[in-house]
Parts: C-alpha cells; sequence; structure tokens
C-alpha cells in the first residue's frame, strides 16, 4: 500500500470518529431507559411515570375518630330515643300545682325509663323538698333543679377512667366479659379503633373460642386499624390458653394492652365461674388485669341487670360498657346498674358504626335527657 492511500485512510476515520463526537456533544444528555423524559433539577416537581403499573392498592390501617367530643357528637341519637323522659318530667314539673299525683306521676316515669326504683324515690324525694323550699315554678330553674338531682344520681365523682396501661414491663390487661349478642366482640373492636386513636400499642385475645367467627369477626376489626388478633385456629380451643398466649405477645412485644374477648355462652353459673376463672387466673401468670369490663345490653332492661349481677358475683367487675344506648328509651338503666353493683359504666355505645363508642360523660349524659 502507498503512501497516499495510508494517508487518505487515517483521515477518513478521523472525520468518523470527529463526526460520532460532534454528533453525541450536540444531541444532549438521554433520560434514562423508564426514567424521566428530560434532566431534573433537585426542586422539579415530580411527574407521574408515564404508565402507572397496575399494583392493588396498599392496605392502609384506617384512621379512627378522635375520642374527644364524642358523647357530643353521638348526643342527638342519645336525645332522639330519651327526649320523652327529659320532656315529661319537665312538663310535670311546670304544672301549676304540683300535688302528690304529680310527684306518683313523675316516679312513675322515672320507672318507665328504668331508673330503678330506689334512685326514683330519691329523686323524687329530693325534688321535693327543693320545690318546698325554693318554692319556685319558673320553669328555667325547674329545669335547672332537675338536671343538678339528675346529675347528683349519675354520680360524676365515680373514677370512670379506664385502667389501660400495666406496670413496669406489664402490659395492662382488659378482660371484655358480658353474655353473647350485647355487643362484646364489636365493643372490643371499637374500643381498639379508641386506643389506636390515642396512639397506643396494643394486642387483641379471641378467647371466644366456641365459634371461629366470633375470632374471625375480632380479627376484622383489628386488622382495619393495623392491630394483630391472636387466636385459635380450634373451635372450642382452651379460652385460657389463648388469653395466655395474647397476653405472652403483648409483653414479649412491649405493648401497651392486651384486650381480651371472652365468651358469654354458658348455660350455668358453674360453667361461667370455672371458665371466666380460669382465663383470669391463667392471663395473670403474665400480668395483673388491670380491667374488667362487663357488656350490658341497654335495651334488654331488668334482664340486663339479672346478668349482670351473675357476672358480678363471678370476676371482679371494674367497669360496665353499656351498648345499643341508640335504640332505647330507658336511658335511665345507666344509673340503676351503677346503683345496684357500685360499678361505674365508663363507656356507651351509641350505633353500629365503628367509632359510635363514646366515653361516659354525666353531665353530657344528662343534658341529652333533657334536650
Ligand atoms: N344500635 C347498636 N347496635 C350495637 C351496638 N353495639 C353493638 N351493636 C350490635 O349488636 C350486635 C351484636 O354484637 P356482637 O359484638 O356480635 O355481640 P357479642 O356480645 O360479641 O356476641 P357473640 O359474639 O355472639 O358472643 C351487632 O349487630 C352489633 O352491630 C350499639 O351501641 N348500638
Amino acid at each position: 500500500m502507498n503512501d497516499s492511500l495510508i494517508l487518505i485512510l487515517f483521515i477518513a476515520l478521523g472525520v468518523i470518529v470527529l463526526g460520532g463526537l460532534a454528533f453525541v456533544l450536540l444531541r444532549g444528555p438521554r433520560a434514562p431507559k423508564g426514567g424521566y423524559p428530560q434532566t431534573r433539577d433537585a426542586d422539579d416537581v415530580a411527574a407521574p411515570p408515564a404508565e402507572a403499573p397496575e399494583a392493588p392498592a396498599p392496605s392502609r390501617p384506617e384512621r379512627p375518630a378522635p375520642v374527644a367530643g364524642r358523647l357530643v357528637r353521638l348526643r342527638a341519637r342519645l336525645s332522639r330515643s330519651n327526649s320523652m323522659l327529659g320532656k315529661g318530667l319537665l312538663a310535670l314539673l311546670s304544672r301549676e300545682k304540683i300535688d302528690q299525683d304529680v310527684w306518683d306521676e313523675i316516679e312513675e316515669t322515672l320507672l318507665m325509663a328504668d331508673l330503678g326504683a330506689g334512685p326514683s324515690q330519691r329523686l323524687v324525694e329530693s325534688l321535693q323538698t327543693r320545690v318546698r323550699i325554693e318554692g319556685t315554678d319558673d320553669p328555667a330553674h325547674v329545669k335547672q333543679m332537675l338536671r343538678e338531682e339528675l346529675i347528683r344520681l349519675v354520680d360524676p365523682s365515680m373514677d370512670r377512667e379506664l385502667a389501660l396501661d400495666g406496670a413496669g414491663e406489664d402490659p395492662g390487661v382488659v378482660l371484655v366479659v358480658g353474655v353473647n349478642g350485647v355487643g362484646k366482640t364489636t365493643t372490643v373492636g371499637k374500643l381498639a379503633r379508641v386506643m389506636v386513636a390515642e396512639e397506643k400499642s396494643l394486642i387483641l385475645g379471641a378467647a371466644d373460642t366456641f365459634r371461629a367467627a366470633a375470632a374471625d369477626q375480632l380479627q376484622t376489626w383489628g386488622n382495619r386499624v393495623g392491630v394483630r388478633t391472636v387466636r385459635s385456629e380450634q373451635e372450642g380451643a382452651d379460652p385460657a390458653s389463648v388469653a395466655y398466649e395474647a397476653a405472652e405477645t403483648a409483653r414479649r412485644e412491649g405493648a401497651d394492652t392486651v384486650m381480651i374477648d371472652t365468651a358469654g355462652r354458658l348455660q350455668n353459673k358453674a360453667g361461667l365461674m370455672d371458665q371466666l376463672g380460669k382465663v383470669k387466673r391463667v392471663t395473670e401468670k403474665v400480668a395483673p388485669v388491670t380491667e374488667v369490663l362487663l357488656v350490658i345490653d341497654a335495651t334488654t332492661g331488668q334482664n340486663g341487670m339479672v346478668q349482670a349481677k351473675v357476672f358480678a358475683e363471678v370476676v371482679n367487675i371494674t367497669g360496665i360498657v353499656l351498648t345499643k344506648l341508640d335504640g332505647t328509651a330507658k336511658g335511665g338503666i345507666v344509673v340503676a346498674i351503677q346503683d345496684e353493683l357500685g360499678v361505674p359504666v365508663k363507656l356507651v355505645g351509641l350505633g353500629e358504626g365503628p367509632d359510635d363508642l363514646a366515653p361516659f360523660d354525666p353531665e353530657g349524659f344528662v343534658d341529652a335527657l333533657l334536650d
């Protein structure tokens, strides 16, 4: 090959290399595959990907409604079903002349609202005394007197704080008891939401092992707010061992509270005594029980009272949850139960919605009755 041919080949090669280089430099930077169409600065607004991936939406825990002011929010339900009590009493007390017949009618109205014989009589006596001493027929004043006496009867001095926390390393242990159908599992679910709203960590224990569906129901409540349920896959498993396992899990994981849903389907008192006693004893091997909540259906009236007394003989009840108060005109049951058991109503159920559970507040309750 002669020298001029080699020179031409070198020049051609140089032109190709320089041309390629010029092309790359003039074209500008290329977006990475699958990335943004242009180059991006740190403060650029993120552009959506060209094609949204078809992944299922992540199941995020729900955010329960805040607890503060719940009774106020749910008050309309209470007044709707109980307004006749307040209105009836006010009408009677506003009569021109309040004689013995009127007082008898007042007592009857209170009995009809399930206030109980003792409390009804006490209320009538204190009102009689005040009407005599203050000698007033001004409706606003009469309403004020009735409000004060009802609040006194509901007893604002009772401690209604839920004992949800344990001491030191121990989780708080809450046992929820009551006959089936009163709203126990629903209450555990709603209360779990209250605790989640208050940023507490908790574990649920499905110690109602008679029905697999009961554990499923509890687990569904828990899943909705990201709370774990300890359960047995075996129907009829020992409730005490599930309760133990739940308490142990709560302790191991450093949870604030373990809440145990128990079975209420018991034929006789001896069986109930054995089972609840065992659940409590076995759970206490892990940590002391801090709260025993008895759930009562407000629509069952005297029947609910009988059940309450049986449970109170078996376990040391520390608080009452009165459910379905939205569906009864017998709100007076709050007073009767507290009077009979000497245990405060701590929570009230006012509907089937997940956040329709409110801390019981005597003044708010009485105001709803008198609305
Ligand atoms: N209106 C109303 N319904 C309620 C309330 N609380 C619970 N319920 C309903 O009562 C029914 C029974 O509730 P559950 O929680 O299954 O009762 P349970 O005591 O656990 O019954 P078992 O699981 O059979 O032992 C359900 O339909 C609830 O939605 C309430 O405060 N108001």
